[in-house]
């Protein structure tokens, strides 16, 4: 039997906690193997979503609801070009705000620069720029909780491709040291996706263990450049979707 766990739609972690008040919920689309985070703050019931789907906004709307939580930002890490994202119909269905960087010239209700700080509650994320995948990439750093959420910049044992969009192998080789491998050893990671059962990994497991980002930089330059991946089937819809936000209308 293979050792695999169930790629189901709802996954619960028991790391990442710690504090009583903090709601945390790593949900999963088997379509894209994209993973949808839900980040709350039980004392004032404030929470975000990271990297919602379209076709799960119901499941993430679901489960603000059941959680007595109210849904302030609809944040991406990126302009994904494999889903389209959920924020347009999140903002319509829960009047949240969405939220991406500036440097991703996508349209939002707020932009992020590097540095900046999204509130929700007693907790702060804290935006650091993560280039190379594409431009606008950012990495959201959680540090009460010792984790971030890495987007398409870090995945486990992988990363982000970098040929299409605005891809860059040494840039993608410099903000990944840079912003993420250079956090403490114990922060947990979070990524956006998944293609091999993995849930989540830490900084110290992605420095001894990442076969691409634990090689000198000419190394992973080689090796990004001859990935020979297909290009992802939603491509031509998903960019120009998720450059204004989803489907608003
Ligand atoms: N088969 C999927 C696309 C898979 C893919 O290309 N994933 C991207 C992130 S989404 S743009 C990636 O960077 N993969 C890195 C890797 O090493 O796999 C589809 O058709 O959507």
């Amino acid at each position: 039997m293979m050792l695999r766990p169930a790629l189901s739609s709802i996954r619960s972690l028991s790391s990442c906690i710690g504090n009583p008040s903090f709601f945390f919920r790593q949900f999963f689309d088997s379509e894209t193997s994209t993973y949808t985070y839900l980040l709350g703050d039980l004392v004032s019931k404030e929470c975000i979503l990271i990297d919602p789907v379209l076709e799960q906004v119901a499941r993430d709307a679901q489960a603000v609801q059941q959680t007595g939580l109210k849904l302030k930002f609809a944040l991406n890490t990126h302009v994904h070009a494999d889903h389209i994202t959920g924020t347009g119909l999140l903002k319509k269905e829960t009047g949240c705000k969405s939220v991406i960087s500036k440097c991703s010239g996508a349209q939002a209700d707020l932009y992020l620069e590097p540095g900046d700080e999204i509130k929700f509650g007693q907790f702060d994320l804290v935006a650091r720029p993560t280039p190379g995948h594409t431009n606008g990439c950012m990495t959201y750093v959680l540090n009460s909780q010792r984790c971030a959420f890495t987007g398409d910049a870090l995945l486990v044992r992988g990363c982000g491709r970098t040929d299409f969009q605005e891809g860059d192998a040494a840039t993608l080789y410099d903000s990944v040291h840079g912003e993420i491998l250079s956090l403490p050893e114990d922060f947990t990671l979070f990524p956006a996706h998944d293609y091999k059962g993995w849930t989540s990994t830490t900084v110290r497991e992605e420095k001894l263990y990442n076969p691409r980002l634990s090689k000198t930089k000419d190394q992973f330059v080689e090796i990004m450049n001859n990935l020979n991946l297909a290009y992802p089937k939603k491509i031509d819809l998903a960019v120009p979707a998720n450059r204004v936000c989803g489907i608003q209308d």
